[in-house]
């Protein structure tokens, strides 16, 4: 990655796993500052390398080149207000919060900066998130690149040409690792039930999430193909596949990621 230096405003889940990607990815430690109002996140980073720690917000962004926004939606615009005086006109500026359109957060910054919005998710931590990016339209090529070039340290990275369209990649990548967290959650409960001890269960349902995963990221067979080879005519998987699908998987699924993508709309107008 280039040579520049990233300002994260609120420490928590978000931008320690992005940190902690870049970190991971041989990002050099002290060309990274963050702020937190409390400690304790702050006691992580620093475990993590990081020497420019701090609870001010406008100090942390000091000389950075870039300045990311992680804080909840509802503490976006406060946040901008007070770093308003101290974004210059050429700052790339990231916002991860869900919802809060970028023309607020420029106008929150009083019209200074250049402002591209990020939906990563959680796996970026271990270099395996996957984020989408809208820049508004007068964003230079140099920020798009530097934007592009951070969030590809921690992962896949897609663009948006248009800004509703994150609330789609919140319900498909944002908010999805979730889903999955809790598909297995209860598949490693059964498992005991089964009579398998925790440490089998677990260990084997995470690697088989993550060979299916790769077989789709890496191969050129779509999902309903990959699915259809794991079932023998009348075989075991067929029997499993069969409950789901008598279950309603697929409209719990779009269910499931239409209320998500609907929330996502609320927080818009919620913190506009
Ligand atoms: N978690 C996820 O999977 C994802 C989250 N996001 C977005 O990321 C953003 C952060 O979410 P998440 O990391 O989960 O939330 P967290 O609550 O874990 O982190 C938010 C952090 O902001 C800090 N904070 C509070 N007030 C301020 C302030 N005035 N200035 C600076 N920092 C402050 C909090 O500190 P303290 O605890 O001391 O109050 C906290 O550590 C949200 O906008 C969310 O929409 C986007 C994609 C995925
Ligand atoms: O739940 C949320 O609102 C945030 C956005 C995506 C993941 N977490």
């Amino acid at each position: 990655m280039s040579e520049f230096t990233t300002a994260f405003i609120g420490a928590g889940n978000m931008s320690r796993s992005i940190i902690g990607g870049l970190v991971a990815g041989g990002v050099d430690p002290r060309s990274v500052s963050a702020s937190n109002p409390s400690k304790g996140p702050l006691e992580a980073l620093e475990k993590l390398g990081l020497t420019e720690l701090g609870h001010s917000n406008v100090e942390v962004v000091g000389n950075a080149d870039v300045v990311v926004l992680g804080v909840k939606p509802k503490l976006i615009q406060a946040v901008c207000e007070e770093l308003a005086p101290v974004i210059r006109d050429d700052h790339l500026v990231i916002s991860v919060a869900a919802g809060v359109t970028a023309d607020n957060i420029h106008r929150w910054l009083g019209s200074k900066g250049e402002v591209v919005r990020c939906m990563p998710n959680t796996p970026s931590q271990i270099g395996a998130g996957a984020s989408g990016l809208y820049a508004r339209a007068s964003v230079g090529d140099a920020n798009r690149q530097r934007a592009e070039e951070v969030m590809s340290a921690v992962g896949v990275v897609r663009w948006v040409q248009e800004e509703p369209l994150l609330h789609a990649v919140t319900a498909v990548a944002g908010s999805a690792p979730a889903y999955f967290f809790q598909f297995m959650e209860a598949m490693i409960a059964e498992a005991g039930r089964m009579g398998l001890d925790e440490e089998s269960a677990r260990t084997l349902c995470a690697q088989t999430c993550i060979g299916a995963g790769r077989m789709l990221a890496e191969g050129d067979v779509d999902a309903a193909e990959l699915r259809r080879r794991v079932c023998s005519p009348n075989g075991a998987t067929e029997r499993a596949v069969d409950a789901f699908s008598a279950g309603g998987l697929d409209k719990l699924v779009s269910k499931a990621m239409e209320a998500c993508a609907a929330r996502s709309e609320e927080l818009a107008q919620e913190f506009s």
